[in-house]
């Protein structure tokens, strides 16, 4: 047999003929061979090669003009003046870096980070992975593999938008989160839904679902390892927003915003989870507004720990549990009323004022109040003015902000009252969903797999953005009791 030959068949494929001609001998198979001059396979594999670079001119033709004219220059002109060139390139680039870091970062670092993090991980190890973890597809000796679009990159976190092959859900990719966070080099792999983009032609559907398309978002570094230490106080009332207040980071490191007015907030978390410092972080962001009066919080505290190291900072407070806790609720809930009452018809957006300012009740254990409590006839009263406010106080500036150990039904069925929900660590994966709602667990909020060193995880948590259904993984600043005494100080100033 000689040395150049053209094979029909791949391999695998079950195509042979009778590899011998003498009837008396005992049959043997090969695969069907054609030999052929060598000098036909040298020029179809020249011809090949160049259709080959012709298409990746085309495909990278922004990067093959580039280097043509460069080449072209050097050429010409000689290499001093390439070099001049590069030095004012990067002049430009280090002047753009020093006057405008974000759009330097958002325009230039981070789309050359994602090219190479495309390139040197995602393309190279993207059929090995998909084979391996099962997410190819073979038939009739072909591969289909899944498209990436487009990938993007924050200071912890590779975002990778991929088109699956047809028939395939997210549901399959959840299934193989572990693989594609091995097989990528991360910790951690979710899987997120595609939202269509803003294109010309299909404006309209912009921001929709997007079917047969998912994002990978791969956890490069985990940014939440460490504690967080508290958030700087806004320097004043005005840069307060109460529909986005700082209280923490998320995975991807930006800053994890949490919204009070029009709404109400329950953190759900076992004990040592860290439920404290979101509470103090939220006082912390609100502080500037309190010392001008637009917001008072009163703190309620049954367990008489939390909230009591800094009772200075409350417009009101109570830890009494003979009836003083359960009377600041029914105050909140007369407030609530009178202003129901004048602004009814008059106003439906609630914006605080030095007359009407916004208040936020903060109680550290909501149960103690609805279930712990020995006496009924206070439960039932607590009961009735948290499930009051929880229903009437949004438009009227009364926002309830509740700290829960454990989440379950028969403890607080007024859960569903409270619309922003913070599933800290919790002891079991059942009570995830009943934080964050239905199928928040199997999306990736795995508050019970938390750690429960204080270092590690505590103030760590997951929450439900407002646009989205995938959870979000947060932690929230840790404010000390140097912070508490400092926020206290900083308000007395102003008394
Ligand atoms: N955000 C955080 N970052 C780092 N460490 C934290 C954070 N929050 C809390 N801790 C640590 O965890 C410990 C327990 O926190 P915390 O008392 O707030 O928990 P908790 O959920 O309120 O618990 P409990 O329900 O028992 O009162 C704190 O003493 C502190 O050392």
């Amino acid at each position: 047999m000689g040395g150049w030959e053209f094979r029909r068949s791949a391999p695998s494929d079950n195509v042979m003929v009778p590899a011998t001609s003498d009837p008396f001998e005992s049959p043997k198979w090969a695969p069907p061979v054609w030999h052929m001059p060598p000098m036909l396979v040298v020029i179809v594999n020249l011809v090949r090669g160049i259709v080959a670079l012709a298409l990746v001119v085309i495909r990278h033709w922004a990067i093959t003009a580039t280097v043509a004219v460069l080449g072209w220059l050097a050429y010409a002109a000689g290499w001093h003046v390439l070099a001049l060139l590069a030095g004012w390139v990067s002049l430009g680039l280090g002047t753009w870096a020093w006057f405008g870091w974000p759009s330097f970062l958002r325009r230039v670092l981070r789309p050359a980070r994602a090219r190479w993090r495309y390139l040197m991980v995602y393309r190279r190890n993207w059929r090995p992975v998909m084979v391996m973890s099962g997410l190819a597809f073979y038939r009739n000796a072909r591969e289909y593999l899944p498209t990436i679009l487009r990938v993007e990159v924050t200071k912890t976190t590779d975002r990778v938008l991929v088109k699956m092959l047809s028939g395939q859900a997210p549901s399959i990719w959840e299934d193989h989160v572990e693989n594609l966070a091995h097989g990528f080099g991360s910790v951690t792999c979710r899987i997120r839904t595609a939202k269509r983009p803003n294109s010309r032609l299909r404006r309209k559907r912009a921001g929709q679902d997007w079917p047969g398309h998912v994002w990978l978002e791969l956890v490069r570094d985990d940014a939440l390892g460490k504690p967080l230490s508290g958030l700087p106080v806004a320097a004043v009332e005005h840069d307060v927003d109460l529909s986005r207040l700082p209280v923490g980071r998320r995975e991807d490191s930006s800053p994890w915003l949490v919204r009070l007015l029009g709404t109400h907030l329950l953190i759900a978390g076992a004990t040592g989870a860290g439920k404290g410092s979101v509470l103090w972080s939220l006082v912390r962001a609100m502080l500037p507004a309190m010392r001008a009066g637009l917001v008072q919080v009163w703190g309620i505290d049954p367990k008489r720990m939390e909230l009591a190291f800094g009772r200075a900072i409350f417009n009101r407070y109570s830890d009494d549990t003979n009836g003083g806790m359960v009377e600041l609720l029914e105050a909140a809930v007369t407030e609530m009323s009178k202003r129901a009452a004048r602004f009814g018809g008059v106003t439906r957006t609630f914006l605080p004022t030095l007359a009407d300012p916004f208040i936020v009740v903060m109680v550290d254990e909501l149960a103690f109040l609805t279930a712990y409590c020995p006496d009924r006839d206070l439960r039932r009263r607590a009961l009735a003015a948290l499930s009051t406010l929880t229903s009437q106080g949004r438009s009227v500036g009364l926002c309830v902000v509740g700290a829960l150990q454990d989440p379950r039904k028969d403890v607080i069925n007024i859960r569903n009252l409270f619309p922003t929900r913070i599933a800290l660590r919790l002891d079991e994966s059942e009570q995830v969903d009943m934080v964050l709602g239905d199928g928040a667990y199997d999306r990736g909020a795995l508050a019970d797999q938390i750690s429960p060193l204080p270092e590690v995880g505590a103030g760590v948590g997951y929450i439900r953005l407002e646009d989205t259904p995938d959870p979000v993984r947060v932690r929230a600043g840790w404010v000390s009791d140097t912070d508490i005494a400092a926020m206290s100080a900083y308000l007395a100033e102003a008394a």
